[in-house]
């Protein structure tokens, strides 16, 4: 009879159980496993809420899907072949080339107009830099156990993956390109596909699971909202402006 539960702990102590449970906050699809104490009597071992339970759900889906899609994992990957453009990839969307990039053409750029949106470019370079490596530094997700760490130019955060840094780069430098730039409708596109597919080569890379990328891309278009609200302008910073203009 499953509803007499044999087994003399289980006839100590039932779990708590519907109104009970549910109002601990617990997850009655998780109910506790009764442990029996040194006195023979059932310890209840306290179950995690639906919340931790669907958390921990996601994150083994995630564990799973992204170990699936890390098809360019390595060279003997089902995709490997692949893994030398996507490598390719990873360096467009690499903060090294994009500062390096941004400064080259600060000191070439002879328009005002030209200087302060590269100025606010580097601006919206470093805050990535910065706002990736805390959250890093703060949630110190490990990157996926396939990932081979043989990534170009690294930090010591960088091996932690959540959020990608190239998904948060790739979805702020598109939004401020595309507000920016005055660029042919092919060219917008382009820039959009860009950013998708720098995302999606990062899972499929092994260096991150879904959900870092997801993440990144979040974080990076609201990021911009940042760059936005803080434009440096010759009305916002006449200081630096002035300094430049000399
Ligand atoms: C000036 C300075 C501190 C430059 C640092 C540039 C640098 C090494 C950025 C790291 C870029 C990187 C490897 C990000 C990691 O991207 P994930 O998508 O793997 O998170």
């Amino acid at each position: 009879d499953r509803r007499t539960p044999s087994h003399p702990a289980l006839q100590h102590e039932s779990p708590p159980q519907g109104d009970q449970g549910r109002r601990r906050g617990r997850c009655p699809a998780a109910m506790p496993s009764p442990r029996s104490s040194p006195a023979g009597r059932a310890a209840p071992v306290p179950s995690p809420s639906c919340a931790a339970v669907a958390f921990r759900s996601l994150l083994a889906a995630d564990l799973r899907f992204s170990r699936q899609l890390g098809v360019c994992a390595g060279e003997r990957s089902a995709w490997g072949s692949a893994r030398p453009l996507l490598r390719l990839l990873e360096v467009s969307g690499h903060g090294v080339p994009w500062l390096a990039g941004t400064l080259y053409g600060l000191g070439r750029s002879e328009s005002p107009a030209g200087r302060e949106v590269l100025l606010n470019l580097l601006f919206a370079l470093v805050l990535d830099l910065v706002l990736v490596a805390m959250v890093k530094g703060l949630v110190r997700r490990r990157r996926p156990t396939h990932n081979k760490m043989d990534m170009f130019v690294t930090i010591s955060v960088d091996k932690y993956s959540f959020p990608s840094g190239h998904a948060t780069r790739a979805a702020m430098v598109c939004r401020f390109v595309l507000h920016h730039l005055v660029l042919a409708i092919p060219l917008r596109v382009l820039v959009v596909l860009w950013a998708i597919i720098v995302g999606i080569s990062r899972v499929m890379l092994g260096r991150h699971n879904v959900t870092d990328v997801a993440f990144g891309f979040i974080m990076g278009y609201m990021q911009y909202n940042v760059v936005k609200y803080f434009w440096l302008s010759p009305l916002s910073a006449p200081a630096l402006f002035a300094v430049w203009n000399q």
